[in-house]
Formats: structure tokens, sequence, C-alpha cells
């Protein structure tokens, strides 16, 4: 009885998972698509691949994975033979990339060897790029964006869709919705293999302190907690997407080719007008300026007309002349 009930279970998890995985695809992935895994050989690309294995001949596309080596710890070049190997028994075709990570200015080597990895996946010649974030990794994202007091653009967190690069791929993360759970328990119902990420288990490394302390007292009072972070991340990537509309209809009144127009600029709200300079410096390709950089130029924007003042960062400027605020990029740069 147990026995049968237990297949039962591990047949629905299967089941449920593949469904939720089409119906994250279905009404983009057009037949004859190409779709690249992003594979790690993790649990959860493992399990990705799986699924999608799965449904390739049902949705009628093309699947293959790309495994990046970052030969930052010494099993790397395992990693990848499980990788190719594993592909090689399904048979889908496999690509390793080996990257070179090296640590740049204050950036962690995460971040560089997370940097390059995005540098390869927006090369692949695929309409689709698939990760297996899931959804304990988005309320996990929503969780340490709160804690460093993100904005909305970091509290919506993870896109299910965006565009890796202009006329490159497209990236897409179907689990989204899906829990660690289920991904293990079909993992298991599958008899899957994967590989661990020593790495993973470091409580030094925020995420995993999240995930390994926090996430458990979480779920003592708030089981739901991971489903209900990532609707609150929806909603605020929604308002986000009005907030970019605003700004953009707020620019083309406000902004020319000579650069923002104070007087316009300060006829709007100290709100709107502040998410207007963040959007018109993002527009220019300039990194992004502190809150309290954004409150300086607005009072610096009521100085007295002969005044020139000027604001600086990361070797951008922005100098007020003859009612404009105009920038310009560090020296040597173009800022075409
Ligand atoms: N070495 C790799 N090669 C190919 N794909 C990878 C590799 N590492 C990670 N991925 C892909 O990225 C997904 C997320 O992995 P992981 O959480 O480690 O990366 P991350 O983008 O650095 O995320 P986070 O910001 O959550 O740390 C994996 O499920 C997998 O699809």
């Amino acid at each position: 009885m147990i026995v049968s009930w237990g297949m039962e279970s591990s047949r629905k998890t299967t089941d449920s998972l593949s469904q939720q995985v089409s119906r994250q695809l279905t009404g983009f992935l057009q037949p004859g698509h190409r779709l690249v895994v992003a594979l790690s050989g993790g649990l959860d690309s493992v399990v990705l691949l799986h699924v999608l294995r799965g449904l390739r001949s049902d949705l009628d596309f093309r699947l293959s994975a790309v495994h990046v080596n970052h030969q930052l710890q010494s099993a790397a070049n395992d990693w990848a033979a499980f990788c190719a190997r594993l592909c090689r028994q399904w048979q889908i075709p496999c690509a390793e990339f080996v990257v070179t990570v090296i640590r740049q200015g204050g950036e962690s080597l995460e971040a560089v060897a997370r940097a390059r990895r995005y540098e390869v996946l927006a090369r692949q010649e695929a309409e689709w790029v698939a990760l297996a974030h899931h959804q304990d990794d988005q309320a996990e994202t929503v969780l340490l964006q709160l804690l460093r007091g993100a904005g909305l653009p970091g509290l919506q967190a993870m896109p299910a869709q965006r565009l890796l690069a202009p006329e490159g791929p497209c990236l897409v993360r179907p689990l989204l919705g899906v829990s660690r759970a289920v991904l293990h328990r079909y993992a298991v119902a599958q008899d899957l293999e994967w590989v661990e990420d020593p790495s993973n288990r470091d409580p030094r490394h925020a995420r995993n302190f999240l995930r390994q302390r926090v996430g458990p007292l979480l779920d003592e009072a708030f089981p739901a907690w991971r489903a209900t972070l990532s609707r609150s991340a929806r909603h605020l990537a929604q308002a986000q997407a009005v907030l970019e509309d605003l700004s953009a209809q707020d620019g083309q009144q406000v902004s020319d080719e000579q650069g923002l127009k104070v007087a316009a600029l300060h006829s709007l709200t100290e709100a709107r007008a502040i998410h207007l300079l963040r959007w018109w410096i993002r527009q220019q390709g300039a990194p992004a300026c502190s809150e309290r950089r954004l409150q300086e130029i607005l009072r610096q924007g009521k100085a007295r007309p002969d005044h020139h003042p000027e604001i600086h960062w990361a070797g951008w400027t922005l100098v007020r002349r003859q009612g404009y605020w105009r920038i310009s990029p560090p020296v040597g740069r173009d800022s075409s």
C-alpha cells in the first residue's frame, strides 16, 4: 500500500512539474526554436534539463545545454565532465566554455564569475537560454535586496524573461514558480544524479546564511513565505514597469539632446523628479548614482543661475549650465 502510494505521489510530482514548465513556455516557444539550458550540474539545472528533454518532442523545439567552467574550484573539471556525460547519456548536445575569472575592483569572485557566465550565455545562437532559478532563489533574492536597502528595481528580483543582448537570445526562468523541495522530490522520483557545490553550504555567503538559518525559522511561522515573497516580487515588478513608463513620458517633456531641462525637472513632484533622474542617468549609459547624490542634484538645481554646480560619480560628471543639466562620461570614453 505504502509503496503504491509513494509511486503514485512521485508520478504526480513528475507530471505536475512537467505541466508547470510547459505552461511557462507555451505561447512564446515556437516550433523549431532553439533552447539552450544553462547547466551547472547542480540539482536545479539537472531537473530542468530532464523536464525539458521530456517536453521537446511535444513542444517541438531543439534542446541543447551549455556549461561554463569558471575554473574556480578544484572540482571544476569534474563538474564539466559530469555535464558532458549526462548530456551524452540523454542525447542532448552540450557545449563547455572555459572562462577566466579575475577579481576586478571591489567585486567578489562570484560576481565576476556570474558576469563572465552571462557573457557566454548572451553569445548562444538560440532563441532562448533557460536558467534553473526557482521560487526559493526568488524569495531569498527579495530578502537579500530588502536587507541591502534596495528600491523597486532590486526588490522586483529576477524576471521570468528578459532579453540577454540586443539581437541575442532571450533568457527564460521556467522554474521561478517551483520550490526547491518540489525539484528535489522530482530528482529523487526520477533517480537523477547531480553534483553538489560545497560553496553553497558556506554560511559566510549571505544567501547561504538566509537559506540555512533564516529560512527554517521563517518556515515555523510563515510556511508560505517563499511563495508570498515571490508574489510580492511580481507586484513590485509591475509597479516598476508603470514607473518606467511614466519616466519615459516625463523624459520626453523634460529632456532633449542638450540634456535635462532644470526648470521642467523642478516642475515635477520630488519623488517623480528623483525617479526621472534615475531613469535619465541610465538612458545616458551612466552607472546608477546614490540617493544622496540624486537629492544633491535637485538641491543644486536651485542654485543661483550664474553658478555652475557639478556633481561627480564613478568618473561621470553632471554640470548645470544655461538651464540644463549636461552629462559627460569619464575622460577617454565616448558617451554614445
Ligand atoms: N557554471 C555554470 N554553467 C552553466 N550554467 C550555470 C552555471 N552556474 C549556474 N548556472 C545557471 O544559473 C542558475 C543559477 O545558478 P546560481 O544560483 O549558482 O547562479 P547565480 O546566477 O550566481 O545566482 P545567485 O545570484 O542566485 O547566486 C543555475 O540553475 C544554472 O541554470
